[in-house]
C-alpha cells in the first residue's frame, strides 16, 4: 500500500467485518537475513499463499512506497481520461492482455459481469526489451516513473538489478523475497531470480485497477471474479478494502470469503500458480477476488496497483529439484512445456471452461 497520503483521503476500513489473519513479515528483517522472518515468510506462502510485507522502516522499502504512490497518481490521471480515449487502447484477449479493459467484459463467480477497469502496462515495453508500444498519454508521460517502480519492486522480489534508470527499485523487493524462498526450498542461491531476469522477455506487467464509487452500495457485488495469479509472485498495493481470500478448506460461498485489511506502509505479496508447479505444490496460490469495499469505503472509488511477475517466456515449467521439493512420483506427469506454452494452454482451458480457478498447493515439505 502506498504511504499514508492515500489512506488519509478515504473512510476507514470498518471494524466488525471478517478479515484474514495474514502474517506480517518485516522487509528490514528479511534484508538483515533473519532466519525467524524467513521461516515466517515460508509458512505464510504455504498456509495462505499471501502475506503482508512491512516496508517500513527500511529505506529501500520506503522508496518503494513512494514509487507506489506515484503509480496511484498515474492511475488517477489515466482513469480521468475520456472513455473513448481509454477504449482506443483496448486490450485484445486472449493473446494480448496489455492495455485497457473496460468494466463488464469478464464473467464473475456468480454469473454476472465484472465492474472493474484494468490497464496493464507491459514490463518489456517500459524497459526497452521490445519495441515500444503506444500507451495512453498519461502513461507515456510517466515512463521513467513506471520503470522506477518496476526496478524497485523487482529488487525486493529477487532479480539482479540492471542499470536502467528507474526500474531498479521494484526489482529489489523481488530479490529479497526470492533469495529467502531459495533458501527455504533448498534451492541454489539465485535459482528463482535467474528464472525472471529483467532483461529477458516475459509477460510481467504493472496493472492499474479502478472500480467506481457506489451511491447505494451493493455489498455482495463482485468487482473482479475469484482467480489465482498465473505467474510467480504478485506485489499488490491497495488502500480501500474489497480484496477477499477464500481459505483453502472452505467452499466457494459468500460467507466463507474473508477480507484483507489494507495496512499503510505494507505491500501485499502473493504466490502465483507457476511457483506451485515449480515446487510440486509446496507453495500455495490462493483464490482471491474483489468485492464492493466494506462500510463507508464503498462510497469512494477504489484503486489498486499490482506488479505481476512472470518468468522469462522461454523458462521451463518443469518441477525444480531440491531435497525439500517433493520429487515427481511414479504415475505423476512432469510438466515439460515452456512458460509461454503452458500459459497459452492454461488460458485456453479457462476460456473453454475446462479449468476452474481454485486454490492450489500448500503441501507439506519432504524431510531434507
Ligand atoms: O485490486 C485488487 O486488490 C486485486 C487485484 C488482483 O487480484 C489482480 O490484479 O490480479
Ligand atoms: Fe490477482
Amino acid at each position: 500500500m502506498p504511504t499514508s497520503k492515500y489512506f488519509d483521503q478515504c473512510p476507514p476500513f470498518p471494524s466488525g467485518v471478517h478479515t484474514v489473519p495474514l502474517p506480517k513479515v518485516s522487509f528490514e528483517e528479511l534484508q538483515n537475513g533473519s532466519e525467524k522472518e524467513s521461516q515466517l515468510l515460508f509458512q505464510a506462502c504455504q498456509e495462505w499463499g499471501f502475506f503482508l510485507l512491512n516496508l517500513q522502516p527500511s529505506s529501500k522499502g520506503n522508496e518503494l512506497l513512494k514509487h507506489a504512490e506515484q503509480m496511484f497518481d498515474l492511475t488517477n490521471e489515466t482513469y480521468n481520461l475520456e472513455q473513448s480515449v481509454l477504449d482506443s487502447y483496448a486490450y485484445k484477449p486472449p493473446h494480448d492482455l496489455t492495455g485497457y479493459k473496460r468494466k463488464g467484459q469478464l464473467k464473475t463467480d456468480d454469473g454476472k459481469m465484472d465492474c472493474i477497469e484494468l490497464y496493464s502496462i507491459n514490463q518489456d515495453d517500459m524497459l526497452g526489451n521490445r519495441s515500444a508500444r503506444k500507451n495512453a498519454d498519461t502513461i507515456e508521460a510517466k515512463r521513467a516513473d513506471v520503470r522506477q517502480f518496476i526496478e524497485n519492486s523487482h529488487s525486493i522480489i529477487g532479480m539482479p538489478p540492471r542499470t536502467v534508470q528507474g526500474v531498479r527499485w521494484i526489482l529489489m523487493l523481488a530479490d529479497v523475497i526470492f533469495s529467502h524462498l531459495d533458501k527455504q526450498l533448498g534451492l541454489q542461491p539465485g535459482t528463482l531470480s535467474e528464472l525472471s531476469p529483467l532483461n529477458e522477455i516475459s509477460e510481467t506487467s504493472v496493472r492499474l485497477l479502478r472500480s467506481q464509487s457506489q451511491l447505494s452500495p451493493q455489498y455482495d457485488s463482485i468487482s473482479l471474479g475469484g482467480h489465482t495469479d498465473i505467474g510467480t509472485i504478485t506485489l499488490l498495493f491497495n488502500v480501500v478494502g474489497g480484496l477477499q481470500i477464500l481459505p483453502a478448506d472452505r467452499e466457494n460461498e459468500l460467507e466463507n470469503w474473508l477480507y484483507v485489511k489494507p495496512e499503510p506502509g505494507n505491500v501485499l505479496v502473493n504466490i502465483g500458480d507457476t511457483l506451485v508447479e515449480w515446487t510440486g505444490g509446496l507453495l500455495r496460490s490462493s483464490l482471491h477476488r474483489v468485492i464492493t469495499a466494506p462500510g463507508e469505503q464503498a462510497l469512494v472509488a477504489r484503486q489498486s496497483v499490482a506488479y505481476l511477475v512472470r518468468p522469462r517466456n522461454n523458462a521451463s515449467m518443469q518441477r525444480l529439484k531440491s531435497g525439500t521439493i517433493p520429487p515427481v512420483e511414479q504415475g505423476e506427469e512432469d510438466e515439460t512445456r515452456s512458460v509461454i506454452e503452458w500459459a497459452a494452454w492454461r488460458a485456453k482451458q479457462v476460456m473453454l471452461g475446462q479449468l476452474k480457478s481454485q486454490t492450489r498447493g500448500g503441501r507439506s515439505a519432504v524431510a531434507a
